[in-house]
């Protein structure tokens, strides 16, 4: 099964917030009909109404994928609008933090394949990354389906433990927003130093995505690449000896940072 048998079959999205909307953006612009697409949602944003999706219409009996992207916490509510789907040939996929398989096999059947993905909002243009493992019941065929579904929005990588996605949702499923405040500050930095905050933001845009995009393209590791920009005595030492002061800079804080998202999902997986 690949994206066509997506295309042939249907894809059903419940919820279609910021992930579900990223993720649908993503795979719409990558060609999938919005005639294939039925969208459950209770509150369908502006953008979703424009798209050409079905929503809230009677789903298909026999779609190829169901994805899940509402909260952790509105599982309960959401999930019985799905249960028709469960035990066929439909493969479960869910895109929520900290809810395990074993909270979908309860509502599914331990029969029905599910596969946990984390994704992250650069999906929306085709830049995401997603981590992926199934279930007992997901063959290699599943999990090859929720890879192209998932490639076709970016990289995906395979988990070889479901205890692995508390740390990878705080690497890369919040990841963005943690740039994304880098970017918000490296502004505000500059316009302390006296930059209009047009030029400033535009400066820090450019420069991160730039960076961004280098670091991914590069033969160079991060550490290199952050080596070529550093002269000896120059500008970038002396910002960097405070970032990567041992108390408190960067590495502590990024540490702590990431611990403790990795310790919220774990503690939203308990319930
Ligand atoms: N926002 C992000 O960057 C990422 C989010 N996720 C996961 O994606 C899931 C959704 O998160 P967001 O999109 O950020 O939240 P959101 O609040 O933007 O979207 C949730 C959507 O679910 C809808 N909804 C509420 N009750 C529903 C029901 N009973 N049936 C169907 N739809 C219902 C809401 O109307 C809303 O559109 C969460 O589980 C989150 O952990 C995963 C990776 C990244
Ligand atoms: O903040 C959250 O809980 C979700 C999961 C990863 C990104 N957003």
């Amino acid at each position: 099964m690949n994206m066509d048998d997506v295309a042939r079959r249907g894809l059903v999205l419940l919820g279609c917030g910021k992930m579900g909307s990223a993720l649908l953006d993503g795979w719409l612009k990558g060609g999938l009909p919005a005639a294939s697409v039925w969208v459950l949602d209770p509150a369908p944003s502006d953008w979703l109404q424009k798209t050409g999706v079905h929503i809230n219409a009677g789903l298909p009996d026999d779609p190829a994928v169901a994805l899940v992207a509402v909260k952790p916490q509105m599982m309960g509510d959401a999930l019985p609008s799905m249960q028709a789907l469960g035990g066929g040939g439909t493969l479960f996929v869910s895109a929520a933090a900290g809810t395990p398989l074993a909270r979908f096999e309860a509502a599914f059947g331990a029969a029905t394949p599910i596969v946990r993905t984390m994704p992250n909002t650069p999906a929306a243009i085709g830049r995401g990354i997603s981590a992926l493992i199934g279930n007992a019941a997901a063959s290699a065929d599943h999990i090859a389906l929720a890879e192209a579904l998932m490639g076709a929005v970016g990289q995906t990588v395979r988990l070889d433990h479901e205890t692995q996605m508390d740390a990878v949702t705080a690497v890369s499923g919040s990841g963005p927003a943690y740039v994304f405040h880098l970017i918000e500050t490296l502004a505000a930095a500059g316009v302390a130093q006296g930059l209009a905050p047009d030029l400033a933001m535009a400066l820090a845009k450019a420069t991160v995505g730039g960076a961004g995009q280098l670091a991914e393209d590069s033969a160079e590791d991060p550490a290199q690449l952050r080596r070529n920009v550093t002269s000896p005595n120059g500008t970038t030492q002396a910002a960097l000896e405070v970032l990567m002061d041992g108390e408190i800079g960067l590495p502590k804080l990024m540490a702590r940072a990431v611990a403790a998202a990795a310790a919220r999902s774990e503690e939203l997986s308990r319930g």
